[in-house]
C-alpha cells in the first residue's frame, strides 16, 4: 500500500509531491488576495464609521459641531504630542477617547514616582518604564482602535521634521524652552498648527500658533527668556489639576482644528489662575513679526541651529551638576558621617526653601534659604548661632537638594568677614541630600 509520505503515485495515479506544490501555490495566491481585500476593507473602514464607532462616539457625534463628517475627520486624523507628562497625559487621553485615528507620542524619559500625582496615564506599577510605552499601553486600554505610534527620542532640530511630517496637528506638552523653539520652528517649516500649553504652580497658559495665518511662538518671543527666570515642575512645583485643565483644553482645541470649528483659540492667549479659579483671555496680535521665521518661505527655514546655545539651557530638565567650588571646599556625605561620629563641632545650614526643609531635613541642620544669606539681619542671627558654641570655633557646612545651591551658598558666605572670622572653614556637601539618601539613609526621602 502507498504511504502518504511516499514520493510516489497513489492508487488514483496522482503524484503526491506535485499535488502538494500545486495546492501550496494556490494557497499562497489566495493569501495574497485575502491580504489585498483586508487592506482595502481597512482603508474603506478608515474612511467610514462602523456600527461600533457610531455606538461608541454617539454622544459627541450628535453635536452639530461634530456630526458624522466630524467623526470621520477625527478617525482619519493624526496628532503628535511632544511630552507624555503633565500636559501630554490628559490631552492624549481625551483625544484617544474621542476617536482620533493616530496619535504619536514623543518622550525620551521614563516614569518616575514624582510624576504620578499629575501624569495619569502612568500607574505606580509603571515607574521605571519608558513613558511612551506606558502611555501607549494605557491609551490602547482606553481605546484599542487608536493607532499609537511611539517615538522614544529626545526631539531636536535634526529629527523633528521627519517626525512632524507624519501628523496633521502638533501639541506642545513639553517643559523646556529649547524644545518649545524646536517645535515652533518645525511647525512653521512643515506648515502644521501648533497647540501650545504650559503649567506651573497653580497657573496655566494655552494658545494655538501657526494656524490659518496666526502668529508663531517666535513672533511673540523672538529672544529666549533667561534660563534663570524659567521654572520647571521639579524646582517650582505644580498642582496636578493645573496641567490637567490645560492638557484637556489642548485636546479641545485640537479637536476643533480637526473638525474645522470656526472659533479656534489662535488669536488669543488663555490664562488660567487655579488659585483664584479665574480664566482670562488676552488678545494677541494677528500681525506676524517682521523678519520672523514664519514670514519666510518654508524652504528657506533652517531648523538645525544650535537651539541649546540659542536658549542658554538644555532641551531637557535633567539636573545639571555644577562645579563652582574647589575640591577642598567640599565634603562628601561620608566625611559628614565621620564629623558627626567624631562629634566634631559644626553648624549645618540647609539652604533650600522652607517648604522643602519642612518636607524633610537632617536633624542637626538649620534652615536659611540661599537668598536670605544676603540679608544682614539673617547673618547676625547666624553669627549668634555660631557664637553659641562658646570657646570652640565650629565649622560651617551648607547643604541643599543636589549640591548646586549649597556651593552658591559657600561663595556667598565667603564674602562676609563677620562669618569667615568666626568659623574654622566653610564647605558644602557634594550631591546634597540626594547623596545622603543614596549612600547613608535609604529611608530619607529623595525628591
Ligand atoms: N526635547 C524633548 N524630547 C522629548 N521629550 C521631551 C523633550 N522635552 C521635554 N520632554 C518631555 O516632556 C514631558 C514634560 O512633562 P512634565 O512637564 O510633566 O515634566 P516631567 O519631566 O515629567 O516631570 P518633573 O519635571 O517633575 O521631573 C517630560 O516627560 C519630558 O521628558
Ligand atoms: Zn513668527
Amino acid at each position: 500500500m502507498t504511504s502518504c509520505l511516499d514520493n510516489t503515485e497513489d492508487m488514483n495515479g496522482i503524484n503526491n509531491d506535485e499535488e502538494i506544490s500545486r495546492l501550496s501555490a494556490e494557497i499562497a495566491l489566495l493569501k495574497v488576495e485575502l491580504n489585498k481585500k483586508t487592506a482595502l476593507l481597512k482603508k474603506k473602514q478608515k474612511h467610514c464609521l462602523t456600527k461600533f464607532d457610531i455606538n461608541r462616539y454617539s454622544r459627541q457625534m450628535i453635536l452639530p459641531e461634530i456630526g458624522v463628517e466630524g467623526q470621520k475627520k477625527l478617525k482619519t486624523s493624526s496628532v503628535l504630542i511632544i511630552g507624555v507628562g503633565g500636559l501630554g497625559c490628559p490631552s492624549s487621553m481625551y483625544l484617544a477617547s474621542a476617536g482620533v485615528g493616530t496619535i504619536g507620542l514623543v518622550d525620551y524619559d521614563e516614569v518616575e514616582l514624582s510624576n504620578l500625582h499629575r501624569q495619569l496615564l502612568h500607574a505606580q506599577c509603571n515607574v521605571g518604564m519608558r513613558k511612551v510605552d506606558s502611555g501607549k499601553l494605557s491609551l490602547n486600554r482606553m481605546n484599542e482602535d487608536v493607532n499609537i505610534i511611539v517615538h522614544d527620542v529626545q526631539l531636536d532640530g535634526h529629527n523633528s521634521l521627519d517626525i512632524f511630517k507624519q501628523y496633521d496637528v502638533i501639541i506642545d506638552a513639553s517643559d523646556n524652552l529649547v524644545t518649545r523653539y524646536i517645535i515652533n520652528d518645525t511647525c512653521v517649516k512643515a506648515g502644521k498648527p501648533l497647540v501650545s500649553g504650559s503649567a506651573i504652580h497653580c497657573d496655566g497658559q494655552l494658545t494655538v500658533y501657526n494656524y490659518k495665518g496666526s502668529v508663531c511662538f517666535r513672533c511673540l518671543h523672538p529672544k529666549p527668556q533667561s534660563p534663570e527666570t524659567v521654572g520647571n515642575c521639579a524646582s517650582a512645583g505644580v498642582l496636578g489639576p493645573v496641567p490637567g485643565v490645560i492638557g484637556v483644553l489642548q485636546a479641545m482645541e485640537t479637536i476643533k482644528i480637526i473638525v474645522d470649528h470656526p472659533n479656534v483659540l489662535h488669536n488669543s492667549l488663555l490664562l488660567y489662575d487655579g488659585g483664584d479659579c479665574e480664566f482670562k483671555k488676552i488678545k494677541l496680535t494677528n500681525v506676524k513679526r517682521s523678519g520672523c521665521i514664519c514670514t519666510k518661505n518654508p524652504e528657506d527655514i533652517t531648523i538645525n541651529m544650535d537651539y541649546e546655545e540659542f536658549c542658554g539651557s538644555k532641551a531637557n530638565d535633567k539636573f545639571k551638576v555644577l562645579n563652582l567650588l574647589k575640591e577642598n571646599e567640599r565634603i562628601t556625605v561620608l566625611d559628614l558621617i565621620e564629623l558627626v561620629s567624631k562629634k566634631q563641632p559644626f553648624l549645618m545650614i540647609d539652604v533650600r526653601k522652607k517648604v522643602e526643609y519642612d518636607m524633610c531635613h537632617l536633624p542637626f541642620s538649620i534652615n536659611i534659604q540661599l537668598n536670605d544669606l544676603k540679608n544682614k539681619d539673617t547673618r547676625s542671627k547666624l553669627i549668634k548661632d555660631i557664637n553659641s558654641f562658646g570657646n570652640i570655633t565650629p565649622n560651617l557646612i551648607t547643604i541643599c537638594r543636589r549640591g548646586n545651591d549649597s556651593q552658591r551658598a559657600v561663595d556667598e558666605l565667603k564674602k562676609y568677614t563677620e562669618v569667615t572670622n568666626n568659623v574654622k572653614w566653610i564647605k558644602d556637601v557634594v550631591g546634597g541630600l540626594y547623596e545622603w539618601s543614596m549612600q547613608v539613609d535609604n529611608d530619607f526621602p529623595m525628591y
